[in-house]
């Protein structure tokens, strides 16, 4: 029999003006520093490193509006979507590593550039679907999918370094998992556009695998379509992954995470994946950071095919059985 090796394309993204906080654009160095690239290699996937984006400063970013940093932020996606569309051409799952959930404007929107229409399972304690206009902070790492869904396209104000942005995913293909700290204008949107939810209450109520169950269900009730997982490390208790900008109690405990992973892998649809907000700087201990970077490891490597039961490559044979 033939089977399809799986392989990864890495691509670090060390950005960080989506939010205001210093260090997560140390997040890509670090994830691999944690073995990423090795451990992949050992559980039999092929990888391919692209190494890290640079992003050119921009001098004057001033607000537009309510919006921060606009033009670093326009910049960068717009040079993160042309890598991940390169890194889908070449025949590989695309991994994004950040740097802040802004990035997943350019990620996404490159996915979607190679494959055509895509499935997004959002894994966060956020919703990140603020507009320029309902969001509070400015910060565009609160705003990413406002800028992908279709249905919100009237709603987005024209910015600075944004017109390269095409909106590329329907409401009916976005899946939120362990949301627990949505603004108002965020849940209006949510409701308004009939998204599809698991909050921390339905996470509760349903468990994890029901939760996976259900949403795999509701991606493929149509047109199967592959999958694009942005994986936001908040997502994670902070009692497991505290070094994070935006922590938030009652998260997913590890064993949740990475049965998510793990379900999404064995759909064989996981077509694309980013792992953002890891920041080193928010940690308070040397014990913080490791523990949330290798809560990171993890979580890729259950994208990847690693299962807790264990592994072993498909030509192994032990002379000695
Ligand atoms: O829009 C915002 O700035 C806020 N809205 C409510 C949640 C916290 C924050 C956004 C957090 C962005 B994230 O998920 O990428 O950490
Ligand atoms: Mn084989
Ligand atoms: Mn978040
Ligand atoms: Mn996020």
């Amino acid at each position: 029999h033939h089977h399809q090796e799986r392989s990864a394309g890495i691509i670090g993204a060390p950005f960080s003006k989506g939010q205001p906080r210093g260090g997560v654009e140390s997040g890509p160095d670090l994830i691999r520093a944690a073995g990423l690239l090795q451990r992949l290699q050992e559980q039999g996937c092929a990888v391919k490193d692209y190494g890290n984006l640079t992003f050119e400063e921009v001098a004057d970013d001033e607000p537009v509006g309510r919006v921060k940093r606009a033009r670093a932020v326009g910049g960068a996606n717009q040079r993160l979507s042309e890598a991940v569309r390169a890194v889908k051409k070449d025949g590989h799952t695309s991994v994004m590593l950040g740097g802040d959930h802004s990035l997943a404007i350019g990620s996404i929107h490159g996915h979607s550039a190679a494959v055509g229409e895509l499935s997004v399972v959002w894994v966060d304690a956020h919703a990140d679907i603020n507009t320029a206009l309902t969001s509070t902070t400015g910060n565009i790492h609160g705003q990413p999918m406002s800028y992908l869904l279709h249905e919100l396209h009237a709603k987005v104000p024209v910015l600075p370094n944004f017109s390269w942005v095409k909106p590329c995913v329907s409401a009916k293909d976005l899946v939120y998992i362990g949301l627990r700290d949505v603004d108002p204008g965020e849940h209006y949107i949510l409701e308004l556009l009939g998204v599809k939810v698991f909050s921390m209450s339905e996470v509760d109520k349903l468990g994890v695998a029901r939760v996976m169950e259900e949403t795999c269900d509701y991606l493929s009730t149509r047109v199967k379509k592959p999958i694009h997982l942005s994986f936001d490390i908040d997502a994670i208790d902070p009692s497991v992954t505290p070094a994070t900008g935006t922590p938030v109690v009652g998260g997913l405990t590890y064993r949740e995470g990475v049965y998510i992973t793990e379900h999404l892998c064995q759909t064989g649809l996981l077509s694309g994946v980013d792992l953002v907000e890891v920041n080193p700087l928010r940690g308070q201990t040397e014990q913080d950071v490791q523990s949330t970077v290798s809560t990171a490891v993890d979580l890729l490597l259950g994208c990847f095919g690693r299962r807790r039961e264990g592994n072993h490559p498909t030509d192994y044979h032990n002379q000695t059985l």
